[in-house]
């Protein structure tokens, strides 16, 4: 062989040997390529849009999340219980995407591990070709480092990619099961609005807290699980080069540490929770004047208003500045044990394998029995690789640390999640906030019952007393209207009327089930054949179509044959045919109500009534803002298609429609039932005509002092 050549085959050799030694940054570039390939299809086959949560599935969570009080917020058993209920609702099963996110996020997170391992071990060898003098192992061990650089920098994307997708997996399923409970069928969202004190500012929990929760669920999956590995496979490294005597010290020091901040930590978890609420508050106080800034403003009350919101907002911030400063030397303390007095023990131990060898681990062992030329470089390799550990471990025993906080943050969200699902459930199993004892008229005690029938029975009151609502611990209702006996039969209309206050409304809100019946029998049809049009008109989100066919979809719409035809010939009964050419047709969307004046919107809340056509219908005070000859047409038109009504008002003038009248007299709840064109009846619509009459007779009186105005203005 030619030196030539032999300093080629020499050249092969140290490069197919160096391969050899470096095989583990091959196989790291393989198994990312391979975990990225098997993800990407992953996300790609999972793109599907949840189901709607089963009732099988709300009764089997039922055990899961009884209601609790009053327990302490904190990182505590209940929290550990609390977040296994939780986690039945974001793993239903091991199929799940999220489930496959969380496997490969594990996945990556061991990938970091080993990659810092891996850069620990070449980041002592190019030191140490650096120090002994070797130029082409030194250039050699640079090309590994950029090679490794590769699935490092994309294992690091990768898991912030994953945790941020694994934060929105548990969001979209937390969401879609609390909206499935919230608004289904039984109206849950109005009981825990009006029915229940237990969850205040239902928003804030919809939206902020469940957001907060599965952030933080999702970072503390990395930020511990990572490190808990980490704190795995850098102490069994180092105990190669340092021994056991040095990682058992790390242990006691990991110990010690932990036993310190346990007992320095505030408690972080329930001033989460509060900030959460007062954060809840300052947005609701925000709502409120946008939901009623036309009315603020009418009455000049920007400086209340925003008094109040400052109130709300200096409350909120005196809270968070609370925790800040109780952060101040929290922080300290943990920076202080974490960064500094882990260096320095850290520093302790690699110097083992120098001034002890004799304690010193396997590795350093090795490369102390090397030649007295490569002692200095070994023993730097070895100094070099083990800092980067110690490091690494440092970190990794930090960010444990840090996450007990964190951990204690999530406690807080968990609670306020875990009791907005548990009121939920209570909720929908009608299980109320009230007395323990069966109090009469109490949340807890209710008897009445709800009788569905065919609409040709009408509907039908034997017993049933009109009881207000109230919730808490020693509350009952007050009785606002006495057991009211009455009977509609389809075509006998019926009014209730009676001054401000007497419960009108409220015997709606029974018909509506809204309000549980404490006492006796309700009998009604079924839910299709009954519409209710509330006392303030609601126009909602959508299409000028969609304000006529509410709560209906266009795709209902459709289903049920309807057309825009039959649309328009609507809008001519309640006189609102111009909207759609004014507006620029069904498709236009547009905020409202803030485009129909007062009577407009009643109008077009009559249009639905025409549009749904039911078999009964229970009107409140829903035309007070109509033109009589338009309230007239309106009413007359709905007898004719056959609408048996039930009106709330107290204007006589509404009489003439009705056969019967249910007086409501706020003398200690009692109530009358007549028939309507008694002689009392009479009486009240003479009363009316006369009061009429007397001012149609000042009207001529009331012109020529007109004119002379005009006059005299025109003279001036
Ligand atoms: N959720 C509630 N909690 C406490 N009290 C309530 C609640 N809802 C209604 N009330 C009270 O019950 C009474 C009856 O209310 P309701 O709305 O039925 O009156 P109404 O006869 O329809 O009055 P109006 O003619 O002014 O519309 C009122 O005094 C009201 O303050």
């Amino acid at each position: 062989m030619s030196p030539v050549m032999s300093k080629e085959a020499t050249g092969v050799a140290w490069l197919l040997q160096s391969f050899n030694q470096q095989k583990q940054v091959y196989g790291s570039l393989a198994i990312s390529i391979a975990t990225l390939s098997a993800l990407l299809s992953f996300v790609r086959r999972n793109n599907t849009v949840l189901k709607e949560t089963s009732p099988a599935t709300f009764d089997k969570h039922k055990k899961l999340f009884p209601v609790v009080d009053g327990k302490k917020v904190g990182v505590n058993v209940e929290f550990r219980r609390q977040l296994r209920s939780i986690a039945a609702i974001l793993f239903p099963h091991w199929k799940t995407k999220e489930a496959g996110l969380l496997v490969l996020h594990s996945i990556f997170l061991i990938l970091r591990t080993y990659l810092s391992v891996v850069v620990a071990q070449l980041d002592g060898r190019i030191v140490k070709d650096l120090v002994n003098g070797h130029g082409r192992r030194f250039l050699m061990g640079l090309v590994y480092w950029f090679a490794i650089a590769v699935p490092a920098t994309y294992t690091n994307s990768m898991i912030r990619y994953l945790q941020s997708k694994l934060a929105i997996g548990f969001r979209t399923r937390l969401t879609r099961y609390v909206h499935d409970l919230y608004l289904d069928k039984d109206k849950t969202f109005y009981k825990a609005i009006n029915l229940d004190n237990r969850i205040q500012g239902i928003d804030q929990y919809l939206t902020t807290d469940i957001a907060k929760f599965c952030d933080t669920l999702a970072a503390l999956y990395s930020n511990l699980a990572k490190p808990m590995l980490d704190t795995i496979i850098f102490n069994y490294q180092l105990t190669r080069s340092i021994g056991l005597a040095g990682t058992f010290g790390l242990f006691v020091n990991y110990l010690v540490t932990a036993r310190l901040l346990r007992a320095v930590t505030p408690s972080f978890g329930k001033l989460a929770a509060v900030e959460a609420k007062l954060e809840g508050d300052f947005r609701n106080a925000h709502t409120r004047l946008i939901t009623n800034a036309e009315e603020v403003a009418f009455y000049n009350g920007a400086d209340l208003e925003h008094s109040i919101l400052n109130k709300t907002y200096l409350r909120l911030i005196k809270h968070v500045n609370y925790i800040y400063k109780l952060r101040i030397s929290y922080n300290m303390f943990e920076d202080f044990l974490i960064k500094y007095a882990w260096s320095a023990f850290g520093l302790t131990m690699c110097s083992v394998p120098v001034f002890f060898p004799q304690l010193a681990g396997s590795l350093a062992a090795a490369s102390n029995s090397t030649s007295a030329n490569d002692l200095v470089g070994s023993r730097t390799r070895g100094f070099i690789t083990n800092k980067r550990l110690m490091m690494s471990l440092a970190d990794a025993g930090g960010r444990m640390m840090y996450s007990y906080k964190e951990m204690a943050e999530l406690a807080g969200y968990t609670s306020r999640v875990y009791s907005l699902i548990s009121v939920l459930h209570a909720l929908r199993r009608k299980e109320y906030d009230g007395p323990a004892d069966k109090r009469q008229y109490a949340l807890t005690n209710i008897q009445g019952q709800i009788h569905i029938t065919q609409a040709d029975q009408g509907i039908q009151f034997n017993n049933v007393p009109i009881v207000i609502p109230t919730p808490g611990q020693d509350k009952v209702g007050d009785v606002l209207v006495n057991p009211l006996n009455i009977h509609v039969k389809p075509g006998q209309h019926l009014m209730i009327t009676g001054p401000n206050g007497v419960g009108k409304t409220s015997v709606a809100r029974v018909i509506a089930s809204l309000w549980p019946s404490f006492e006796g029998d309700i009998y009604m049809p079924k839910e299709q054949d009954m519409f209710y049009i509330a006392q303030r008109p609601y126009l909602s989100l959508g299409s000028l179509r969609e304000q006529v066919i509410y709560p209906h979809s266009v795709e209902e719409m459709k289903q049920h044959g309807r057309t825009d035809e039959e649309l328009m010939d609507i809008l001519r009964v309640v006189h609102l045919a111009y909207i759609p050419g004014r507006e620029g047709g069904w498709e236009t969307v547009k905020e409202w109500k803030d485009v129909f004046s007062g009577g407009e919107k009643q109008r077009i809340n009559m249009a639905r009534l025409f549009y749904h056509h039911p078999k009964f219908a229970v009107l409140d005070e829903c035309t007070s803002a109509v033109s009589n000859d338009v309230e007239g047409l309106m009413y007359s038109h709905a007898k004719d298609i056959g609408i048996t009504l039930v009106t709330i008002s107290h204007r006589p003038a509404l009489f003439k429609y009705h056969q019967y009248l249910l007086r409501l007299t706020g003398n200690n709840g009692q109530w009358e039932f007549e028939t309507i064109g008694t002689v009392q009846q009479q009486q009240s619509v003479a009363k009316e005509m006369q009061s009429l009459e007397s001012q149609l007779t000042q009207v001529d009186e009331l012109k020529s002092r007109l004119a002379d105005i005009n006059k005299e203005l025109s003279l001036a």
